[in-house]
């Protein structure tokens, strides 16, 4: 009893983890798609990879197929999607957790539905796009590892 008082009060003021999923979609000359967010949104204007919140009952690979689907009108197959790396970061009103694949295959055009503006770009140059806190330590592994 002593013990779930404590952790209730060391838990007030704790805010949510949410798991979002993205993703690096790499084009046959080796560049990286970045979406713009749109404004009117949280961190709009910044630059991010494609994906969002999973759902629900879903998995976490089937929340990014329906993203990607939603979000640029492409179709992926689960096979396509390979786990690389993530992150975990405190923004101030919840933990994000946000695992990114990577996808090399795809099917149909990358449309921008949501999106303000996309862009292919070299590993290298990501940083010349401001992107979210959160999204800092994946430009490197972007970098040394693609
Ligand atoms: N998709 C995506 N989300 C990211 C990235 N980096 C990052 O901090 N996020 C955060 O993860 C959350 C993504 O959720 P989301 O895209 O489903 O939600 P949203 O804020 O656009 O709006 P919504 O709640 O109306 O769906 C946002 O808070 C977004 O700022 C990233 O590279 N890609």
């Amino acid at each position: 009893m002593t013990g779930a008082l404590v952790t209730e009060v060391e838990n007030a003021g704790a805010v949510p983890t949410v798991l979002v999923v993205a993703v690096a979609l790499i084009d046959p000359d080796g560049r990286i798609l970045i979406a713009q967010r749109p404004e009117g949104k949280q961190l709009a204007g910044l630059w991010e990879f494609p994906g969002g919140k999973v759902e629900a009952g879903e998995r976490p690979e089937q929340a990014l197929i329906r993203e990607l689907h939603e979000e640029l009108g492409i179709d992926v197959k689960e096979a396509c999607l390979a786990p690389f790396v993530f992150t975990s970061h405190a923004y101030e009103k919840f933990h994000l957790l946000m695992p990114l694949y990577l996808c090399r295959r795809w099917s149909g055009t990358v449309v921008a539905k949501e999106h303000t503006a996309l862009a292919w770009v070299k590993p290298d140059k990501l940083r010349d796009y401001p992107m979210p806190p959160a999204d800092e330590p994946l430009i490197a592994w972007l970098r040394d590892l693609i």
